[in-house]
């Protein structure tokens, strides 16, 4: 290593990999997994600093698709969102939290997860995003969701629950308060979910694990 190479070397973060083991025992016998409290502390931290710096105009009107225009898109979902890309620390320590994770269940599970995308959301009181699926079978290459919260002291009043159904014919789910530091992962295409509408402005992350999408020598790109 060089002189250059040696002051910006990272030095490879070791995570302790129990909940990584807790949350594989999950999608093992479950599919999905709550964890309350889950996100270490420094993480939840990370995620709260990178939040708080992105200013109004970086969040961005969600959309549902490609062919869909943002009127129907505002039926669907109300929140508004910003890609985290790394360029900060804390956006680069959550990223190499979610790539420890993704290694560790590909050597438990060999679910050959291959990259890694997540945004942050905002959802303004009023604002829900209805029942759906984050993908459909042999379509797009998301296969692992995992949505972390930022919010403190959220309480059941407060409206805004993640409702995780079981399967497609599951009507009662289960909810989930988007308090800080709470996470969920679930296998994309199982799990139909929504978010009720929020009585106050929500702050999470939502994030997917894909695997490689390549087919006769063209290359796909993470994202
Ligand atoms: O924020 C949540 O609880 C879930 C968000 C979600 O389902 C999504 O962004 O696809
Ligand atoms: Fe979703």
């Amino acid at each position: 290593m060089n002189r250059e190479q040696l002051a910006s070397y990272q030095p490879l973060h070791v995570f302790d990999e129990a909940i990584f083991e807790n949350i594989v025992d999950d999608l093992v016998t479950t599919g999905f997994s709550i964890q309350k409290h889950g996100l270490p502390d420094f993480i939840t931290q990370a995620l709260l600093t990178c939040q708080r710096s992105i200013s109004d105009a970086e969040y961005k009107k969600a959309g549902i698709g490609r062919a869909e225009n943002y009127q129907t898109a505002e039926k669907v979902r109300g929140d508004e969102i910003c890609w985290i890309t790394g360029s900060s620390e804390e956006g680069a320590l959550w990223l190499s939290w979610c790539e420890a994770m993704q290694q560790y269940i590909n050597r438990s599970l060999f679910m050959g997860l291959f990259s890694f995308e997540s945004h942050f959301a905002c959802y303004e009181p009023g604002k829900f995003y209805k029942r759906h699926v984050d993908a459909f079978k042999g379509q797009g290459n998301r296969v692992l969701s995992l949505v972390a919260y930022l919010n403190d002291s959220w309480q059941e009043t407060d409206g805004g629950e993640l409702v995780l159904y079981f399967d497609e014919n599951d009507q009662i789910g289960t909810k989930v308060l988007p308090e800080k530091g709470t996470f969920v992962v679930f296998l994309s295409e199982a799990f139909p979910h929504e978010v009720l509408p929020a009585l106050r402005t929500r702050h999470s992350v939502a994030g997917w694990f894909r695997v490689n999408g390549s087919v006769n020598d063209s290359i796909d790109p993470p994202r």
